[in-house]
């Protein structure tokens, strides 16, 4: 996946575009410049799965609504059975997976809706060999151009793996910037200015979305100031360590990293409690340095992907999807809070979840 998807960005660009645009436009159903009350994290969930399926499984399978459905309610499925399990002693756990976990009946359902697709195309496979026009761009076709998987249900298994890790982390992470964006419209103007000059030059592309820094900080400083998860990290200690300042780990120990404590630093970050969109294009412009303040790039300051060796091995494909949902928002709809506060996020354990019940006002964008 992170050679793959990451080589891949400039190619399925276009294609996760078009899916977020027809994603937000049906799920949306805005009449002509009227203000509705959208449930955010609801629509935001069915957007950021459309679009990431079209890079997992293509089209016309990311717009099937019981995939979609399945798919959305994986990482709360996941958790509650996790949790359910974890009440069994170790010993009882591969017979209680049995009973307490769907996870047969999600990869039956899944298996169902992928076979006719891969028998579809390992037809065209041995037809045409490794390439064909029209050939598909997507994670479920380089799973198959590797050979190594071809049973429906091993793939559909390989694909709610991906979608547990991307799809909660991304629309978590944009339910929480479209709450920030209606509670600040200040911003909208100059994020818009920045997006229409940038893609007035470059066009929807790659090159375009490194070159909208406004919006590449804005972005950046929303997972500083709020971010997915309280600990990061988690780890296990594989053998004794000391640390620099004379910590000692044993071994077996589990450890995790404060990462938001990190991220609200006073000693890391000025006015850590407040959001200021722009302050990585600040201390890009103060320090001259342009990979350090990037979405994607990770330091023992910025933790908002993990680090070291598992790390985020999706984040560039999160930036790009994160940004061309952004873009798509700024330039397409003229959003507000209504009659609510901000709608702060929720500590559920370690986790930190975007208010799941709240509606912000949208319209179809009126200046044009
Ligand atoms: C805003 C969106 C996302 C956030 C905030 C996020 C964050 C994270 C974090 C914090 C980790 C743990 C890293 C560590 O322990 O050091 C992780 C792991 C992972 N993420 Fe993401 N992620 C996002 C989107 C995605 C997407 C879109 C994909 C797939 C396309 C993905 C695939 C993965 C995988 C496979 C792992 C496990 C890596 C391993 O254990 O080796 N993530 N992610």
């Amino acid at each position: 996946m992170k050679s793959q998807l990451t080589h891949n960005l400039s190619e399925i660009l276009p294609d996760v575009a078009d899916e977020i645009a027809v994603a937000f436009d049906e799920t949306l159903d805005l009449t002509e410049n009227e203000w509705k009350c959208v449930p955010v994290l609801e629509t935001v969930e069915k957007v950021a799965c459309r679009a990431g399926n079209r890079a997992f499984v293509g089209y016309p399978l990311c717009r099937d609504s019981d995939w979609i459905e399945l798919n959305t309610q994986l990482t709360n499925s996941i958790v509650k059975e996790g949790l359910l399990l974890s009440l069994f002693p170790k010993f009882m756990m591969p017979l209680a997976a049995r009973f307490a976990t769907k996870t047969t009946d999600r990869v039956k359902r899944g298996a169902q809706h992928l076979a006719p697709i891969i028998t579809e195309r390992l037809k065209h496979m041995k037809a045409y060999g490794k390439s064909w026009n029209d050939k598909p761009d997507d994670f479920l076709q380089w799973c198959l151009d590797e050979g190594k998987e071809t049973s429906a249900d091993l793939l559909a298994a390989r694909m709610f793996a991906i979608n547990f890790a991307a799809s909660h982390t991304s629309s978590n992470t944009f339910a929480q910037t479209l709450y920030c964006l209606a509670a600040n419209p200040q911003y909208v103007q100059s994020l818009r200015e920045e997006v229409q000059t940038t893609i007035g030059k470059d066009g929807w592309t790659k090159e375009a979305l490194a070159k909208m820094r406004k919006v590449e900080s804005f972005l950046k400083e929303l997972q500083r100031f709020e971010g997915n998860a309280s600990l990061g990290i988690k780890r296990r200690a594989l053998k004794d360590i000391t640390l620099s300042d004379g910590t000692f780990i044993p071994k077996g120990t589990y450890i995790c990293v404060a990462s938001h404590a990190i991220h609200r630093d006073p000693r890391i970050y000025d006015d850590p409690d407040v959001f200021d969109p722009y302050r990585y294009t600040k201390l890009q412009d103060e320090q001259g340095d342009d990979s350090r303040y990037q979405l994607v790039s990770v330091s023992p300051e910025s933790l908002m992907f993990g680090i070291g060796k598992a790390v985020c091995p999706g984040r560039f494909f999160a930036a790009m999807m994160l940004k061309l949902m952004f873009v798509h928002v700024i330039l397409s709809y003229d959003l507000r809070l209504g009659d609510i506060s901000y709608p702060a996020s929720v500590c559920m354990g370690p986790a930190i979840v975007a208010n799941p019940s709240a509606k912000v006002m949208l319209r179809r964008r009126c200046d044009e």
